[in-house]
């Protein structure tokens, strides 16, 4: 089967209406597909499915010098009708008003065929991110913290979850991020952890391949919430297994990938490298210790020199290979680790969102110069999941170096 990504200008994507009014009720959004739909000859590829690994954009539109625009998946009319019926979307804080995102430009190191939403590092300045109702969120015991939570007889209490995850998005407005929600769906409790189900590149949004076997239908979830906000698709993993809390954008042109082998293998890994090797990226794949589940609850970035990272369970190859980046690792204990502490995301502009599990951590960092921003999550920590993994980032400004 053949499927026709659609290309789109950066001056039509200016000219979309205003996020806020996408997500609360989406009533304008078909003059947005229309849009879409506006085809240019030269732009149009085709990608076969099915073939394995990840479906690669053609090589016609890599090193594009950012004037064609973006490549969008034809998202159907009943996909976006059933969007404008959802009700679940309208919960959230929003930020009332949209600023637009600054078009790739020449001194880009990347120009974005991705367009208006591009993520190129895990600390360009946050601007839009993709959330997941916690509604059906259970502990299941699939981590070892989970694990830990439900031999203690720990248990999930939606009210709270609920209440956790609205004053999370509601830090997150009003640090200036626009939030798009996924709605919530019966039989699958860890749709919340968005993160782990897709990746924003500069070229579009990647579905990934989660190895948790419960999890492997949230990626149509996440993609289709995403596809009705108007996000490009840039393809999907689908040979061996990767999931989102293993990938860290270390900075424009470098991406690593955590393996443990449980979550993410080798083949998941090689099949998403591909991707970004492809247009220049330096992939750094590193051992993980599956008992830590993810790369991103024990190494996260919090600016474009300087992480936390659990110095005492990474590989020393692979921390060498960080220091010889420029990027500073603030050490965080096992213990820390296990509190999600450590598992943080970056805003930009030295400011985080930490669930204040680590208050040492938060101190050290705040000592930095940073703002530290804490949500209490402990409906989520107590699944496995911190901060970093319930936010799936959509849009951020361009990394660029030569800040400090
Ligand atoms: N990126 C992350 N660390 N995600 C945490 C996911 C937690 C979830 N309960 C799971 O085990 O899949």
């Amino acid at each position: 089967m053949l499927i026709t990504p659609i290309v789109t200008s950066p001056a039509r994507v200016r000219r979309f209406p205003p996020l806020s009014a996408l997500i609360v009720g989406l009533r304008s959004s078909r003059p947005q597909i229309i849009r879409q739909r506006e085809q240019r000859d030269g732009d149009t590829f085709h990608a076969s499915q099915g073939s394995g690994g990840i479906h690669p954009l053609p090589p016609s539109i890599l090193n594009h010098q950012g004037s064609a625009g973006t490549v969008c998946r034809a998202a159907t009319f009943s996909e976006f009708a059933a969007a404008s019926r959802s009700r679940s979307v309208s919960r959230y804080p929003l930020a009332s008003r949209m600023r637009h995102a600054t078009l790739p430009s020449a001194g880009r190191l990347f120009p974005a065929p991705g367009g208006y939403y591009y993520v190129d590092s895990e600390w360009g300045t946050l601007k839009e991110v993709l959330l997941a109702s916690p509604e059906h969120l259970s502990l299941v015991p699939c981590n070892a913290v989970s694990i830990e939570a439900v031999r203690r007889g720990l248990a999930s209490c939606s009210t709270r979850s609920a209440e956790q995850h609205r004053a999370m998005a509601a830090a997150l407005t009003k640090a200036g991020v626009d939030v798009h929600l996924a709605p919530a769906m019966p039989g699958m409790p860890d749709l919340a952890f968005t993160r782990d189900t897709s990746l924003m590149t500069p070229w579009g949004l990647v579905g990934l391949r989660p190895g948790a076997l419960h999890r492997r239908s949230e990626v149509d979830v996440v993609l289709r919430a995403a596809a009705r906000s108007g996000v490009p698709t840039a393809g999907r993993v689908e040979s061996g297994q990767v999931e989102g809390g293993d990938i860290c954008l270390l900075r424009p042109g470098v991406v690593v990938i955590g393996v443990s082998g449980v979550r993410t293998d080798a083949a998941g890994a090689e099949a998403l490298g591909a991707m970004f090797k492809i247009r220049g990226w330096t992939v750094i794949t590193t051992e993980i210790d599956a008992r830590l589940l993810h790369l991103d609850t024990h190494f996260c970035m919090l600016d474009q020199n300087l992480a936390l990272g659990c110095t005492e369970r990474l590989d020393p190859a692979f921390l060498a290979e960080v220091a010889g980046l420029g990027v500073k690792v603030i050490p965080v204990h096992l213990d820390e680790v296990s509190a999600l502490g450590c598992n943080v995301l970056a805003l930009g502009q030295r400011r985080i969102i930490s669930p204040g599990t680590a208050p040492r951590i938060d101190e050290a960092v705040r000592r930095l110069g940073f703002e530290v921003i804490t949500v209490a999550l402990d409906e989520f920590t107590r699944c496995g999941g911190g901060v970093h993994c319930l936010t799936m980032p959509l849009r951020r400004e361009a990394g660029s170096f030569g800040r400090t």
